[in-house]
Protein backbone atom coordinates (compact mmCIF):
# COMPACT_ATOMS: atom_id res chain seq x y z
CA UNK A 1 0.00 0.00 0.00
CA UNK A 2 1.57 3.52 -1.47
CA UNK A 3 2.16 6.02 1.11
CA UNK A 4 0.62 4.80 4.17
CA UNK A 5 1.90 4.61 7.52
CA UNK A 6 1.74 1.65 10.11
CA UNK A 7 0.80 2.04 13.89
CA UNK A 8 2.97 -0.43 16.06
CA UNK A 9 0.38 -1.37 19.17
CA UNK A 10 1.16 -3.14 21.89
CA UNK A 11 -1.99 -4.68 24.03
CA UNK A 12 -2.41 -4.79 27.43
CA UNK A 13 -4.81 -7.21 29.13
CA UNK A 14 -5.80 -10.18 27.18
CA UNK A 15 -9.58 -9.97 28.29
CA UNK A 16 -12.89 -10.06 25.98
CA UNK A 17 -12.32 -6.84 24.59
CA UNK A 18 -8.62 -6.69 24.14
CA UNK A 19 -9.78 -10.10 21.46
CA UNK A 20 -11.90 -7.37 19.87
CA UNK A 21 -10.07 -4.70 19.25
CA UNK A 22 -6.76 -7.51 18.35
CA UNK A 23 -8.75 -8.75 15.43
CA UNK A 24 -10.25 -5.51 14.13
CA UNK A 25 -6.57 -4.21 13.95
CA UNK A 26 -5.53 -7.34 12.02
CA UNK A 27 -8.76 -6.87 9.57
CA UNK A 28 -7.51 -5.49 6.06
CA UNK A 29 -8.22 -1.69 6.17
CA UNK A 30 -8.98 -1.29 2.53
CA UNK A 31 -12.50 -3.26 3.80
CA UNK A 32 -13.35 -0.15 5.37
CA UNK A 33 -12.16 1.80 2.32
CA UNK A 34 -9.02 3.26 4.32
CA UNK A 35 -5.85 3.41 2.51
CA UNK A 36 -4.00 5.99 4.54
CA UNK A 37 -2.86 4.19 7.93
CA UNK A 38 -2.70 0.48 8.80
CA UNK A 39 -1.97 -1.13 12.42
CA UNK A 40 0.76 -3.59 13.23
CA UNK A 41 0.40 -5.31 16.65
CA UNK A 42 4.07 -6.21 18.01
CA UNK A 43 3.26 -6.87 21.71
CA UNK A 44 0.87 -8.39 24.08
CA UNK A 45 1.14 -8.63 27.61
CA UNK A 46 -0.94 -10.43 30.19
CA UNK A 47 -0.08 -10.95 34.07
CA UNK A 48 0.80 -14.58 32.82
CA UNK A 49 2.71 -14.94 30.01
CA UNK A 50 1.23 -18.20 29.08
CA UNK A 51 -1.94 -16.50 28.46
CA UNK A 52 0.13 -13.60 26.49
CA UNK A 53 1.56 -16.34 23.85
CA UNK A 54 -1.85 -18.17 24.06
CA UNK A 55 -3.85 -15.21 23.34
CA UNK A 56 -1.00 -14.86 20.16
CA UNK A 57 -1.33 -18.36 19.05
CA UNK A 58 -4.78 -18.26 19.06
CA UNK A 59 -5.76 -14.70 17.58
CA UNK A 60 -2.65 -13.59 15.30
CA UNK A 61 -2.83 -14.65 11.54
CA UNK A 62 -0.16 -17.84 10.86
CA UNK A 63 2.64 -14.72 9.04
CA UNK A 64 2.62 -12.66 12.50
CA UNK A 65 2.78 -15.16 15.21
CA UNK A 66 6.28 -15.20 15.11
CA UNK A 67 6.56 -11.34 14.87
CA UNK A 68 4.63 -10.78 18.63
CA UNK A 69 6.22 -10.75 21.71
CA UNK A 70 4.07 -11.96 24.45
CA UNK A 71 4.92 -10.61 28.11
CA UNK A 72 4.11 -11.45 31.29
CA UNK A 73 3.62 -8.27 32.95
CA UNK A 74 2.54 -4.79 31.48
CA UNK A 75 5.73 -2.96 32.55
CA UNK A 76 7.61 -5.15 30.49
CA UNK A 77 5.89 -4.86 27.50
CA UNK A 78 6.16 -0.70 28.15
CA UNK A 79 9.89 -1.36 27.98
CA UNK A 80 9.84 -2.64 24.24
CA UNK A 81 10.66 -0.30 21.97
CA UNK A 82 8.79 -1.16 19.05
CA UNK A 83 5.89 -0.15 20.49
CA UNK A 84 4.47 3.33 19.44
CA UNK A 85 0.86 3.01 21.42
CA UNK A 86 -0.62 1.34 23.95
CA UNK A 87 -4.01 0.11 24.16
CA UNK A 88 -4.97 -0.36 27.49
CA UNK A 89 -7.66 -3.13 28.30
CA UNK A 90 -8.01 -3.82 31.72
CA UNK A 91 -10.79 -3.59 34.23
CA UNK A 92 -11.92 0.14 34.26
CA UNK A 93 -10.32 0.10 38.51
CA UNK A 94 -6.62 -0.42 36.89
CA UNK A 95 -6.88 1.93 34.06
CA UNK A 96 -5.29 4.87 35.61
CA UNK A 97 -2.52 2.94 37.04
CA UNK A 98 -2.19 1.44 33.70
CA UNK A 99 -1.92 4.33 31.90
CA UNK A 100 -0.27 6.56 34.24
CA UNK A 101 2.80 3.96 34.10
CA UNK A 102 2.72 3.95 30.29
CA UNK A 103 2.63 7.62 30.04
CA UNK A 104 5.69 7.79 31.92
CA UNK A 105 7.20 5.04 30.08
CA UNK A 106 7.19 7.75 27.10
CA UNK A 107 4.38 5.68 25.89
CA UNK A 108 1.27 6.86 23.13
CA UNK A 109 -2.35 5.58 24.81
CA UNK A 110 -5.51 4.49 24.01
CA UNK A 111 -7.26 3.50 27.20
CA UNK A 112 -10.60 1.66 26.94
CA UNK A 113 -13.83 3.61 28.59
CA UNK A 114 -14.20 4.00 31.14
CA UNK A 115 -10.87 6.65 31.07
CA UNK A 116 -10.99 6.18 35.20
CA UNK A 117 -12.81 5.72 37.80
CA UNK A 118 -12.91 9.68 38.95
CA UNK A 119 -12.64 13.04 36.94
CA UNK A 120 -9.45 13.78 39.31
CA UNK A 121 -7.81 11.22 38.23
CA UNK A 122 -8.97 11.68 34.13
CA UNK A 123 -7.28 15.34 34.45
CA UNK A 124 -4.12 14.28 36.26
CA UNK A 125 -3.54 11.86 32.98
CA UNK A 126 -4.37 14.89 31.29
CA UNK A 127 -1.58 16.83 32.15
CA UNK A 128 1.00 13.89 32.27
CA UNK A 129 -0.05 13.13 28.76
CA UNK A 130 0.84 16.47 28.22
CA UNK A 131 4.18 16.92 30.32
CA UNK A 132 5.90 14.04 28.21
CA UNK A 133 4.67 15.15 25.13
CA UNK A 134 2.66 11.58 24.05
CA UNK A 135 -1.19 11.05 22.27
CA UNK A 136 -3.78 9.89 24.72
CA UNK A 137 -7.25 9.16 24.37
CA UNK A 138 -10.21 7.66 26.27
CA UNK A 139 -11.47 4.54 23.75
CA UNK A 140 -15.07 5.64 23.03
CA UNK A 141 -15.33 3.68 19.79
CA UNK A 142 -18.58 5.16 19.24
CA UNK A 143 -17.43 8.40 18.99
CA UNK A 144 -15.85 7.24 15.51
CA UNK A 145 -18.56 5.30 13.72
CA UNK A 146 -19.45 6.78 10.35
CA UNK A 147 -22.90 6.92 11.53
CA UNK A 148 -22.23 9.19 14.38
CA UNK A 149 -20.11 11.39 12.87
CA UNK A 150 -22.94 12.07 9.80
CA UNK A 151 -25.41 12.06 13.34
CA UNK A 152 -23.52 15.05 14.54
CA UNK A 153 -23.59 16.79 10.92
CA UNK A 154 -27.29 16.07 10.66
CA UNK A 155 -28.50 17.33 14.03
CA UNK A 156 -26.23 20.54 14.68
CA UNK A 157 -25.29 21.48 10.97
CA UNK A 158 -27.87 20.51 9.08
CA UNK A 159 -30.30 20.83 11.58
CA UNK A 160 -32.43 18.28 9.95
CA UNK A 161 -35.35 17.83 13.00
CA UNK A 162 -34.82 21.77 13.45
CA UNK A 163 -34.78 23.18 17.01
CA UNK A 164 -33.50 19.96 19.34
CA UNK A 165 -36.11 19.76 22.53
CA UNK A 166 -36.02 16.67 24.08
CA UNK A 167 -32.83 13.32 24.18
CA UNK A 168 -33.72 10.17 25.68
CA UNK A 169 -30.65 8.06 26.19
CA UNK A 170 -30.71 4.00 26.57
CA UNK A 171 -27.86 2.06 27.17
CA UNK A 172 -28.93 -1.45 28.60
CA UNK A 173 -27.23 -4.74 28.53
CA UNK A 174 -28.43 -7.87 31.04
CA UNK A 175 -25.49 -9.49 32.85
CA UNK A 176 -25.53 -12.15 34.63
CA UNK A 177 -23.92 -11.40 38.23
CA UNK A 178 -22.61 -15.23 37.83
CA UNK A 179 -20.23 -14.95 34.96
CA UNK A 180 -19.78 -11.48 34.18
CA UNK A 181 -18.12 -10.96 37.55
CA UNK A 182 -15.83 -7.43 36.54
CA UNK A 183 -19.71 -5.94 36.53
CA UNK A 184 -20.54 -7.30 39.92
CA UNK A 185 -17.34 -5.79 41.48
CA UNK A 186 -16.60 -3.02 43.39
CA UNK A 187 -12.49 -4.08 43.44
CA UNK A 188 -13.24 -3.19 39.54
CA UNK A 189 -14.77 -0.67 39.60
CA UNK A 190 -18.05 -2.19 38.47
CA UNK A 191 -21.59 -0.83 38.16
CA UNK A 192 -24.01 0.39 35.08
CA UNK A 193 -23.06 3.85 35.65
CA UNK A 194 -19.11 3.54 34.89
CA UNK A 195 -19.56 0.91 32.15
CA UNK A 196 -23.02 1.24 30.37
CA UNK A 197 -22.79 5.23 31.53
CA UNK A 198 -20.18 5.99 29.24
CA UNK A 199 -22.74 5.27 25.76
CA UNK A 200 -25.94 6.83 27.57
CA UNK A 201 -23.34 10.05 27.58
CA UNK A 202 -22.20 9.71 24.40
CA UNK A 203 -25.21 10.37 22.96
CA UNK A 204 -26.66 13.10 25.72
CA UNK A 205 -23.20 14.71 24.90
CA UNK A 206 -23.18 14.85 21.49
CA UNK A 207 -26.72 16.36 21.40
CA UNK A 208 -26.51 18.73 24.55
CA UNK A 209 -23.16 19.50 24.81
CA UNK A 210 -21.91 19.90 21.71
CA UNK A 211 -24.95 21.83 20.51
CA UNK A 212 -23.90 25.03 19.13
CA UNK A 213 -25.81 27.12 21.26
CA UNK A 214 -24.60 25.26 24.45
CA UNK A 215 -21.08 26.34 23.46
CA UNK A 216 -19.50 23.54 25.57
CA UNK A 217 -21.11 24.47 28.94
CA UNK A 218 -22.17 21.61 31.67
CA UNK A 219 -26.03 21.08 32.46
CA UNK A 220 -27.71 23.83 34.21
CA UNK A 221 -29.32 20.99 36.41
CA UNK A 222 -28.52 17.27 37.13
CA UNK A 223 -30.48 15.04 39.17
CA UNK A 224 -29.67 11.38 39.30
CA UNK A 225 -31.01 8.04 40.80
CA UNK A 226 -29.56 4.74 41.29
CA UNK A 227 -30.51 0.78 42.24
CA UNK A 228 -27.88 -0.68 43.91
CA UNK A 229 -27.44 -4.26 43.29
CA UNK A 230 -28.25 -6.86 45.88
CA UNK A 231 -26.04 -9.15 45.77
CA UNK A 232 -23.14 -6.54 45.75
CA UNK A 233 -24.90 -2.85 47.18
CA UNK A 234 -21.29 -1.38 46.43
CA UNK A 235 -22.58 -1.41 42.88
CA UNK A 236 -25.13 0.18 40.75
CA UNK A 237 -27.69 -2.25 38.49
CA UNK A 238 -29.57 0.97 37.22
CA UNK A 239 -29.03 4.77 36.77
CA UNK A 240 -31.23 7.38 35.17
CA UNK A 241 -29.90 10.83 34.96
CA UNK A 242 -32.01 13.96 34.13
CA UNK A 243 -30.27 16.92 32.88
CA UNK A 244 -31.13 20.28 31.77
CA UNK A 245 -29.28 22.35 29.06
CA UNK A 246 -30.80 26.11 29.33
CA UNK A 247 -29.32 27.94 26.80
CA UNK A 248 -30.36 25.18 23.95
CA UNK A 249 -33.25 24.54 25.94
CA UNK A 250 -32.73 20.45 26.23
CA UNK A 251 -34.02 18.09 28.51
CA UNK A 252 -32.36 14.90 28.53
CA UNK A 253 -33.26 11.44 30.20
CA UNK A 254 -29.92 8.96 29.85
CA UNK A 255 -30.30 5.45 31.55
CA UNK A 256 -28.00 2.36 31.78
CA UNK A 257 -28.77 -1.32 33.72
CA UNK A 258 -27.59 -4.16 33.72
CA UNK A 259 -30.54 -5.43 34.74
CA UNK A 260 -32.56 -5.41 31.06
CA UNK A 261 -30.96 -5.14 27.82
CA UNK A 262 -32.30 -2.09 26.11
CA UNK A 263 -35.47 -2.54 23.91
CA UNK A 264 -35.22 -3.55 20.39
CA UNK A 265 -36.74 -0.93 18.46
CA UNK A 266 -35.38 2.08 19.95
CA UNK A 267 -32.51 2.94 22.39
CA UNK A 268 -31.84 6.63 21.34
CA UNK A 269 -34.40 9.16 20.56
CA UNK A 270 -33.93 13.30 19.84
CA UNK A 271 -36.94 15.05 19.16
CA UNK A 272 -36.95 18.38 17.67
CA UNK A 273 -39.38 20.68 16.34
CA UNK A 274 -39.21 19.03 12.43
CA UNK A 275 -38.64 15.27 13.58
CA UNK A 276 -36.95 12.82 15.40
CA UNK A 277 -33.59 11.07 15.32
CA UNK A 278 -34.13 7.21 16.50
CA UNK A 279 -31.09 4.81 17.06
CA UNK A 280 -32.88 1.80 16.99
CA UNK A 281 -30.17 -0.56 18.46
CA UNK A 282 -26.90 -1.16 19.66
CA UNK A 283 -26.30 2.38 21.39
CA UNK A 284 -22.32 1.54 21.35
CA UNK A 285 -22.27 0.44 18.26
CA UNK A 286 -24.25 2.44 15.32
CA UNK A 287 -25.12 0.77 12.44
CA UNK A 288 -28.42 2.35 11.91
CA UNK A 289 -30.36 5.56 12.19
CA UNK A 290 -33.55 6.41 11.25
CA UNK A 291 -34.76 9.87 10.80
CA UNK A 292 -38.55 10.56 11.06
CA UNK A 293 -39.85 13.89 9.68
CA UNK A 294 -43.00 15.25 9.96
CA UNK A 295 -45.11 16.68 7.18
CA UNK A 296 -47.09 14.67 5.28
CA UNK A 297 -47.08 11.37 7.92
CA UNK A 298 -43.67 10.83 9.07
CA UNK A 299 -41.28 10.77 6.49
CA UNK A 300 -39.02 8.18 7.56
CA UNK A 301 -35.26 8.10 5.77
CA UNK A 302 -32.66 5.09 7.00
CA UNK A 303 -29.32 5.44 6.93
CA UNK A 304 -27.68 1.89 7.78
CA UNK A 305 -23.61 1.92 6.97
CA UNK A 306 -22.48 -2.15 7.30
CA UNK A 307 -19.74 -2.48 9.31
CA UNK A 308 -17.26 -4.92 8.20
CA UNK A 309 -15.30 -6.17 12.21
CA UNK A 310 -16.59 -5.18 15.14
CA UNK A 311 -16.00 -1.54 14.34
CA UNK A 312 -13.10 -0.90 16.93
CA UNK A 313 -10.94 0.04 13.77
CA UNK A 314 -12.40 3.64 13.48
CA UNK A 315 -10.86 4.45 16.90
CA UNK A 316 -7.36 2.94 15.76
CA UNK A 317 -7.88 5.03 12.74
CA UNK A 318 -8.48 8.41 14.27
CA UNK A 319 -5.42 7.35 16.94
CA UNK A 320 -2.81 6.23 13.71
CA UNK A 321 -3.70 9.62 12.13
CA UNK A 322 -3.62 11.56 15.29
CA UNK A 323 -0.22 10.05 16.17
CA UNK A 324 1.55 9.89 12.35
CA UNK A 325 0.23 13.83 12.66
CA UNK A 326 2.14 14.64 15.42
CA UNK A 327 -1.04 15.47 17.90
CA UNK A 328 -0.89 14.42 21.34
CA UNK A 329 -5.23 14.55 21.41
CA UNK A 330 -8.19 13.70 19.31
CA UNK A 331 -10.31 16.73 17.85
CA UNK A 332 -13.44 14.51 17.71
CA UNK A 333 -12.68 13.17 21.37
CA UNK A 334 -10.24 15.34 23.54
CA UNK A 335 -9.29 14.98 26.80
CA UNK A 336 -11.06 17.67 28.11
CA UNK A 337 -14.45 16.01 27.07
CA UNK A 338 -13.22 12.74 29.02
CA UNK A 339 -12.66 14.90 32.07
CA UNK A 340 -15.77 16.45 31.66
CA UNK A 341 -17.61 13.40 31.23
CA UNK A 342 -16.17 11.78 34.25
CA UNK A 343 -16.86 14.66 36.15
CA UNK A 344 -20.95 14.19 35.23
CA UNK A 345 -20.36 10.78 36.42
CA UNK A 346 -18.96 11.86 39.69
CA UNK A 347 -21.51 14.23 40.00
CA UNK A 348 -24.08 10.98 39.62
CA UNK A 349 -22.11 9.28 42.48
CA UNK A 350 -22.19 12.16 45.09
CA UNK A 351 -25.88 12.65 44.75
CA UNK A 352 -26.42 8.48 45.32
CA UNK A 353 -23.28 8.27 48.08
CA UNK A 354 -21.32 5.63 45.85
CA UNK A 355 -18.01 4.80 46.04
CA UNK A 356 -15.59 3.01 45.23
CA UNK A 357 -12.41 1.37 47.67
CA UNK A 358 -10.14 4.10 48.49
CA UNK A 359 -7.07 2.31 46.08
CA UNK A 360 -9.07 2.48 43.16
CA UNK A 361 -10.04 6.22 43.96
CA UNK A 362 -6.79 7.39 44.80
CA UNK A 363 -5.17 10.04 42.71
CA UNK A 364 -1.68 11.48 42.95
CA UNK A 365 -1.20 14.50 44.04
CA UNK A 366 -0.18 16.78 41.28
N1 LIG B 1 -15.28 -0.72 23.73
C1 LIG B 1 -16.08 -1.73 24.01
O1 LIG B 1 -16.98 -2.10 23.27
C2 LIG B 1 -15.90 -2.47 25.28
C3 LIG B 1 -15.10 -1.96 26.25
N2 LIG B 1 -14.91 -2.64 27.41
C4 LIG B 1 -14.05 -2.04 28.41
O2 LIG B 1 -12.81 -2.75 28.38
C5 LIG B 1 -12.31 -2.98 29.69
C6 LIG B 1 -12.10 -4.48 29.88
O3 LIG B 1 -13.34 -5.13 29.72
P1 LIG B 1 -13.40 -6.69 29.28
O4 LIG B 1 -12.41 -6.97 28.24
O5 LIG B 1 -14.82 -6.97 29.02
O6 LIG B 1 -12.98 -7.39 30.64
P2 LIG B 1 -12.40 -8.84 30.85
O7 LIG B 1 -12.71 -9.19 32.25
O8 LIG B 1 -12.85 -9.74 29.77
O9 LIG B 1 -10.83 -8.64 30.66
C7 LIG B 1 -10.09 -7.79 31.46
C8 LIG B 1 -8.63 -8.24 31.42
O10 LIG B 1 -7.88 -7.33 32.22
C9 LIG B 1 -6.82 -8.01 32.86
N3 LIG B 1 -6.88 -7.70 34.28
C10 LIG B 1 -5.98 -6.94 34.95
N4 LIG B 1 -6.32 -6.79 36.22
C11 LIG B 1 -7.46 -7.49 36.40
C12 LIG B 1 -8.29 -7.74 37.52
N5 LIG B 1 -8.03 -7.21 38.72
N6 LIG B 1 -9.38 -8.48 37.36
C13 LIG B 1 -9.68 -8.99 36.15
N7 LIG B 1 -8.91 -8.80 35.04
C14 LIG B 1 -7.81 -8.06 35.17
C15 LIG B 1 -6.98 -9.49 32.52
O11 LIG B 1 -6.03 -9.77 31.50
P3 LIG B 1 -4.67 -10.53 31.81
O12 LIG B 1 -5.05 -11.68 32.68
O13 LIG B 1 -4.22 -10.92 30.49
O14 LIG B 1 -3.72 -9.62 32.50
C16 LIG B 1 -8.37 -9.61 31.98
O15 LIG B 1 -8.47 -10.60 31.01
C17 LIG B 1 -13.31 -2.33 30.63
O16 LIG B 1 -12.85 -1.05 30.95
C18 LIG B 1 -14.60 -2.22 29.81
O17 LIG B 1 -15.39 -1.12 30.18
C19 LIG B 1 -15.46 -3.88 27.59
C20 LIG B 1 -16.27 -4.43 26.64
C21 LIG B 1 -16.61 -3.75 25.43
O1 LIG C 1 -18.31 -1.28 26.46
C1 LIG C 1 -19.17 -2.09 26.61
O2 LIG C 1 -20.09 -2.29 25.66
C2 LIG C 1 -20.83 -3.44 25.59
C3 LIG C 1 -21.08 -4.04 26.93
O3 LIG C 1 -21.60 -5.31 26.78
C4 LIG C 1 -19.81 -4.10 27.74
O4 LIG C 1 -19.97 -4.59 29.01
C5 LIG C 1 -19.28 -2.76 27.88
O5 LIG C 1 -18.11 -2.74 28.65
Amino acid sequence: MAGHFTLHWGIIATGGIAELFFKDLIADPALRGVSDVAHLPVAVASRSIEKAQAFIDEFAPIELKSEITAYGTYTELLKDESVDCVYIATPASSHYANTLEALRAGKNVLCEKPFTVNAAQAKHLQIVAKERNVFLMEGVWTRFFPLTIAFKRMLHEERIIGKVHRVFSDFSVLFDPARDLRMYRADTAGGALLDLGVYMNVWTLLSCYHHPDNELSPPTVLKASMLRSPICPEIDESTTVITVWEKPQIMCIGTASMMTDSPADCVIRIQGTKGEIVIPIHGSRPEKILVKLKGNGMDTCTLEYPIPGQGLFWEADAVARDIRDGKKEDENYPLDESVFAMSLMDEVRRQNNMNFPADIEFVEDY
